[in-house]
């Protein structure tokens, strides 16, 4: 936490719109039934996040349908459906119980003349006659302009001071390509910030990797809704991921966010979404990616094995997950070679942990060990302590496939 906190900035305190059933079933895979759609809304409703936004209505007959449904689970989370500025997609999505609307639409000279073909006079208008309609129906309505970083700066606080002035309750910005930064973020969610005084949201594409720096920069500009989906999955390479929001805000305010959500689901609800659109969880993904808490090198283990927020900013416990130090390989030390002396309760010295270190770095030059075949390693060097062979134990072991070969007593201690 900064020593003076900022009095603009969210970081802790700030809201998450789940977007995997809305932005993650416009990803390449995604195909969720309606049962598969409850299990996942009510996974998100375990973590916590304080809404989840659900495809329009006016998509298909089935998507009207599930926001019926899912708007009667009776679930924490409020429920959005995410529309276009337009009559008929605000009737229809009323029908179907929701607590409020997202509504959307193109401001930037792509979009206008591409997509919509509407000028700003039209948008504005149309803007004000729609969420009037919303409001008329008591519901929560959210106004945004899409591809917001391309759109002319005043043409956005226009229209933005125009909805702020009838009553939205949130306004929204979008970094539909991915091209913004996190000081361009800053910058705009702060000018916004100043010209009105509803709640802005804020929805990150990942094209060029600022996703989640993106969304931190907005809530320190005073931001108060972030957009995520689980995974990250969207449009194209998708949006700001939740776990990975998660740990962004975790490495902020850690008490904020444990108290707020349980990070412990992270790994199911990633797990259940992984599933149902066919891809595997990343190697390297944030929290629950699996080399997330492994830590090799032996500068990296020593540390760790004495203190873990040498080289954790994130504590796997909080997260449901454990933390593992690798031994068998060549970068590996003397320090994390001993650790696991005594994690088998073996009676070695220092100095023995040494020498089974060199002769792990030795054949893990060839390639790298098991840790059963580092166990196998220490077992014998300690059976041959206790016959004083012990200095010339490893004499004929010069690849890793020799280690197979040995024959260790059960029981050496
Ligand atoms: C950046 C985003 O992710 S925005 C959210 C994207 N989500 C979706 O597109 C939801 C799924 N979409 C659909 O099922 C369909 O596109 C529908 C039902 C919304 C519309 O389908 P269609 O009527 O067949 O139109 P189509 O998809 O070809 O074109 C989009 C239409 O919406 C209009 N439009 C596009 N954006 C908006 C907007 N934000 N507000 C109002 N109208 C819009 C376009 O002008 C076009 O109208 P047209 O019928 O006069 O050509
Ligand atoms: O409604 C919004 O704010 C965002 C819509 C969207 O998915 C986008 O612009 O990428
Ligand atoms: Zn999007």
């Amino acid at each position: 936490m900064p020593k003076y906190p900022d009095p603009m900035s969210n970081i802790s305190n700030f809201k998450i719109i789940e977007s995997t059933l809305r932005e993650g079933e416009q990803f390449a895979n995604a195909f969720f039934d309606t049962a598969k759609k409850v299990e996942i809304a009510k996974a998100l409703d375990a973590i916590g996040v304080d809404y989840l936004e659900l495809t329009s209505p006016a998509a298909s007959e089935q998507s009207y349908n599930d926001c019926k449904t899912i708007s009667s689970l009776g679930l924490k989370a409020k429920i959005l459906t995410h529309v276009r500025c337009h009559m008929d997609d605000a009737k229809l999505a009323i029908d179907t119980g929701v607590d409020g609307l997202d509504v959307v639409i193109g401001t930037s000279s792509y979009l206008r003349e591409f997509s919509h073909g509407k000028d700003m006079e039209y948008i504005t208008n149309k803007a004000i006659e729609v969420i009037n309609y919303i409001k008329s129906k008591g519901l929560e309505v959210r106004f945004s302009t899409e591809d917001s970083f391309r759109s002319d700066l005043v043409d956005l606080l226009s229209i933005y001071k125009a909805v702020d002035k009838i009553g939205v309750t949130r306004v929204g910005i979008a970094d539909t390509v991915g091209c913004a930064n996190p000081r361009q973020v800053y910058e705009l969610v702060k000018t916004l910030r100043s010209v009105v005084s509803c709640d802005i949201e804020c929805h990150f594409h990942n094209d060029t990797g600022c996703a989640i720096a993106n969304a931190y920069a907005a809530l320190e500009a005073g931001a108060t809704h972030i957009d995520t989906s689980v995974l990250g999955i969207g449009e194209r390479n998708g949006i700001t991921p939740l776990g990975g929001l998660l740990a962004r805000m975790y490495a902020g305010d850690k008490e904020y966010v444990k108290n707020k959500y349980d990070l412990t689901m992270i790994r199911e609800v990633e797990n259940i979404v992984a599933e149902a659109v066919e891809v595997t969880v990343p190697f390297n993904n944030y929290i629950t990616g699996y080399c997330a808490f492994t830590h090799k090198a032996g500068i990296h283990a020593k540390a760790i094995l004495n203190n873990p927020s040498t080289y954790e900013i994130l504590n796997p416990q909080d997260f449901g997950m454990t933390r593992y130090v690798s031994i068998g390989h060549r970068l590996t030390g003397w320090n994390a070679v001993k650790n696991r002396v005594e994690q088998l309760d073996l009676d070695l010295t220092d100095e023995d942990a040494k020498r089974v270190t060199a002769k792990i770095k030795e054949l893990a030059d060839v390639r790298p060990l098991s840790l059963d075949d580092v166990d196998t390693l220490l077992r014998t060097y300690h059976h041959a302590k206790g016959t004083g062979g012990h200095t010339s134990v490893f004499d004929k072991i010069d690849t890793p496939d020799k280690i197979a070969d040995i024959s260790v007593p059960k029981q050496t201690k």
